[in-house]
Parts: C-alpha cells; sequence; structure tokens
C-alpha cells in the first residue's frame, strides 16, 4: 500500500506562532486569539481535513534576548500575549470526534503529579485524544518568572526529564490496576482499595508518596510526542516519544535527523518505524501555481523582521541586533562560532550557498525553520512526495501564515488531491489518537512506560 501521510497543525495560543507581522493582514483571524470560537473554527476545519492532531506550542517566558529586551516582542506581539494552551483542550474536544491535541508542556517547570492529574482529566474528556507534547526547556526569562537566575544546564534538563517521565508512567499506568475501579451500585462499592496502590518514588528531582488522584483514562499515558534535536535530545526522544516533531530547511537536513533518531529506535531494541516522525513545513496552496506565487508575494508584505529576529534570537540565546544583516554566515566570515550555530541548519542543509542574516529572516519569517512550499495542489504534492520518500518522514507539521487561511487552503486545495493519489485517508480510524496512529489505546509493551504496570517498579521495598 502507498504510505499515507499524516498531517498535523501547529498553533500556539497567541496572535503570532511562527510568522511575526501576518497578523495584520486583512484577512487574517489571529487577532482573535482570546475567543474561543475561533479555536472550535480552526479544530473544525482541521478535522475536516482529517488532520490527526492540532499540536499547541508553549514556553514560559518571552523573547527578550533581541537588543537585550523584550521590546521587539512586545510590539510585534512574536509569542506574547501566551495564554494557557490547556485551557483551550476541554472545549475544542467538545466541538470535535477525532481530532487529536499535542499540548505543550515543559518538565523544566511542572510537577509530575499535578501534570499527570492535568492530562488525565484531559484524557477523559477528549475520550482519549491528548496528547503530550514534552518539552524540557524554559527560557532564561521562564526561569525567572520562578525564582531561578538561569534555565538548568542542557543535559541537567534530560536528567531531570527522564525521571520525570519514569514517575509519571508510574502514576498513569501503574497506581490503579485494570479493574480497580467498580462503580457497582449495588453494593455501594465504588473502586477496589486493593487495586489502587501508592507511588512510592525518591530520586534525584522528585519525591512522593501517593495515588494518582485521577480515575485510570483510555489512553492512561496521553500520546506523547517531543522535539529534542541535541543527541541526548534525541536519545531522550528514542527512548519516551511515539512521535517526534521535526524541523530542518531541506530534505537532505530532515533526512539525517529522521535517520538518526530512528537507529537510536532500533540501538534500543525496538521497531525503528513505530516512531512517527512529522517534518515542519507551510503550505501556499492555490488552484493555480500563479495565485499561489501572488499569495506568497502578498503574505511577505506584511513580515515583520523585528519580530522575526525576536524569535530567532530567543531560540538561540544569541543577540541578533550586534549583527550586519547583509553579510555572509559562513565559517571565515566575521561571525563568531555561537552565529554560525544559528544558522547550522541553513549551512549544513545548503553548504554550497552563502546565506546571510536577511535571507534566514525571510526564509523563516513565514511558518518559521520548515519548508515554504508554494504551488498548485499538485506542485505541492508532488514536493511533499519527495519529501517523504528522501527524508523518510512519516508527516508534516504544519505551520502558517494566519489563521484560519493557510489551513483552509490545505483543506479544500491539498487534501482532495493527496486522497485522489491514495496518499491521504479519506475518514478517521476508530478510537483514541493512539489507536488512531498505533492501532493501541495503551502504550506498546516494548514502551518503556509500559513497565511501570509492574507493581514492583511502582513502590520499592523501603
Ligand atoms: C517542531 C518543533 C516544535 C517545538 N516546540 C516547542 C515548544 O512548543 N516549546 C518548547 O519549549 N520547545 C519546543 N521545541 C524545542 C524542542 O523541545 C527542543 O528543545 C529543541 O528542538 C532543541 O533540542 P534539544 O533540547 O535536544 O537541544 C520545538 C522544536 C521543534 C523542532
Amino acid at each position: 500500500m502507498t504510505r499515507q501521510i499524516r498531517l498535523t497543525g501547529f498553533i500556539a495560543f497567541s496572535p503570532v506562532h511562527l510568522s511575526p507581522g501576518l497578523w495584520a493582514h486583512p484577512r487574517s483571524r489571529d487577532l482573535d486569539y482570546k475567543d474561543l470560537d475561533h479555536w472550535v473554527d480552526l479544530a473544525r476545519l482541521l478535522e475536516r481535513g482529517r488532520f490527526d492532531a492540532l499540536i499547541i506550542a508553549d514556553g514560559i517566558g518571552i523573547h527578550d534576548v533581541y537588543g537585550g529586551t523584550a521590546d521587539a516582542a512586545i510590539r510585534s506581539g512574536a509569542q506574547v500575549p501566551k495564554h494557557d494552551p490547556l485551557m483551550l483542550v476541554s472545549a475544542l474536544a467538545h466541538a470535535t470526534t477525532h481530532l487529536g491535541f499535542g499540548v505543550t508542556a515543559s518538565t523544566s517547570h511542572e510537577l509530575p503529579a499535578v501534570l499527570a492529574r492535568r492530562f488525565s482529566t484531559l484524557d477523559h474528556f477528549t475520550d482519549g485524544r491528548i496528547g503530550w507534547n514534552i518539552a524540557t526547556g524554559v527560557s532564561d526569562s521562564g526561569a525567572r518568572a520562578f525564582g531561578r537566575e538561569a534555565v538548568i544546564g542542557h543535559d541537567a534538563r534530560y536528567e531531570r526529564a527522564d525521571e520525570f517521565l519514569d514517575v509519571t508512567y508510574k502514576l498513569w499506568e501503574g497506581s490503579w490496576q485494570d479493574g480497580a475501579v467498580l462503580r457497582d451500585r449495588a453494593s455501594g462499592l465504588f473502586a477496589d482499595p486493593g487495586k489502587v496502590h501508592r507511588i512510592r518514588h525518591r530520586g534525584a528531582h522528585f519525591d512522593l508518596d501517593t495515588i494518582h488522584l485521577a480515575e485510570p483514562s483510555p489512553q492512561r499515558t496521553p500520546f506523547l510526542f517531543q522535539a529534542g534535536a541535541s543527541p541526548r535530545g534525541r536519545a531522550f526522544a528514542a527512548r519516551h516519544a511515539e512521535a517526534v516533531l521535526v524541523g530542518g530547511p531541506t530534505r537532505a537536513s530532515v533526512a539525517s535527523s529522521v535517520r538518526d533518531i530512528r537507529a537510536r529506535r532500533a540501538a534500543l531494541g525496538r521497531d525503528p518505524r513505530d516512531i512517527a516522525v512529522f517534518t515542519l513545513a507551510t503550505l501556499i496552496v492555490a488552484p493555480t501555481r500563479e495565485e499561489a506565487r501572488a499569495k506568497h508575494d502578498e503574505y511577505r508584505r506584511y513580515s515583520d523582521p523585528d519580530g522575526v529576529l525576536a524569535l530567532l534570537s530567543g531560540w538561540t540565546g544569541i543577540d541578533l541586533s550586534r549583527f550586519d544583516l547583509d553579510a555572509p554566515l559562513r565559517p571565515g566570515g566575521q561571525r563568531d562560532d555561537a552565529v554560525l550555530s544559528v544558522i547550522d541548519g541553513f549551512t549544513r542543509a545548503d553548504p554550497d550557498r552563502v546565506w546571510t542574516l536577511r535571507e534566514v529572516i525571510t526564509h523563516t519569517g513565514i511558518g518559521g525553520r520548515g519548508p515554504l512550499l508554494v504551488g498548485s495542489p499538485a506542485d505541492v504534492a508532488d514536493e511533499m512526495e519527495a519529501w517523504v520518500a528522501e527524508a523518510d518522514v512519516d508527516g508534516f507539521n504544519l505551520s502558517y501564515a494566519f489563521l484560519p487561511e493557510t489551513f483552509a487552503d490545505v483543506v479544500d486545495h491539498l487534501v482532495p488531491g493527496l486522497q485522489r493519489r491514495g496518499l491521504y485517508k479519506r475518514d478517521y480510524a476508530p478510537g483514541s489518537l493512539r489507536a488512531k496512529l498505533t492501532g493501541s489505546d495503551r502504550l506498546k509493551p516494548s514502551h518503556p512506560g509500559a513497565a511501570f504496570r509492574d507493581r514492583a517498579r511502582i513502590a520499592p521495598a523501603a
């Protein structure tokens, strides 16, 4: 059978996600971000387009590296304001039947028992359609919101994340045995205390002695998304993730990340294909190539370079206001190593080309670091097929110029063409988000979280 392409929509609960300035376009509804109806309409649109999930980015902190202040971010609305994404889900679940939700939450600022209960609650309300996009970071500005001077070190963050995940697996998978909940009106027994177990955990980062407060939900552990890019991040993804979000400008650069993630999965003795990889992309599709190009030209006029620089500086931790926009970003130029890492993705992906910061701004200003595929439905479908073949991805995590037009164009113009090619589902598979993506509501036995169904693993003898 032809390999099916999967789609997720990638948004932020903010007037801007990855396309600063585009909210000013007259057709944009991004300024309605505070209105539930705006998000309900979007969720229904994505469901009509058979998207697997809506992924909601998040992070505590504002982008305040550019020019040493948050002014550029605040002026352009670049991911500030940013509201709480978990709050969106129950309303959107109520308005849809199949769409999954991947909500970002960071292991560096959450507490496992509190987070586990919130996700279990939403797994009930969504009937098993909740996913967790596991972030490990907070920015320095976010760390200061918690009374810390700076973000905890990179590898230490992942050590904390590994322990965080083990604790949440204990709560989700081990605390309530199957069959613990009786709801027996005749005997008046709600649950069997012999089948509800305390989690006793003593670790480097967390100490707990508690039961999981929420009743077991359809998936128990939410479907796990992750986006680690460093070697440590990919090791974490290979162990925990059921779907990985990657991003890069060219097929070659993404192909090498995907190869590495699948190889790490195989090295753990697990099937390298049972991890779904979604690559970031922005699609500008119109009935004809000319119309699509005209849209792209029109969109570009709204892009706000200061907002883009605020995002790029925030992500890299480097104040890009110090650099000449038109000087070449190449080894041997006047750049320091740190700056080279900003455009590492670009130079590695396209080693024969000399990039300037201005070109990086143009490239990332609409939809972020993924490719921008512009054209007729047939053009874009051809490109997507080439990406799947060359980069070995399972699907695309779609960014947007502005809401809802970019997604409406995909749903109305591209999806029918993909379906005619046999590359895209006409209907959802039944069941939970995990059942749709892996065939089973529960974590596979080979997943490390499944081991915590064993009682000896959740409350070791003192
Ligand atoms: C497509 C994509 C989406 C991401 N979304 C978020 C997010 O919403 N919140 C966040 O804090 N980090 C997000 N990240 C950053 C990753 O979680 C991760 O920190 C980053 O890729 C760097 O990798 P490393 O942590 O292994 O160094 C995202 C990364 C990618 C590629």
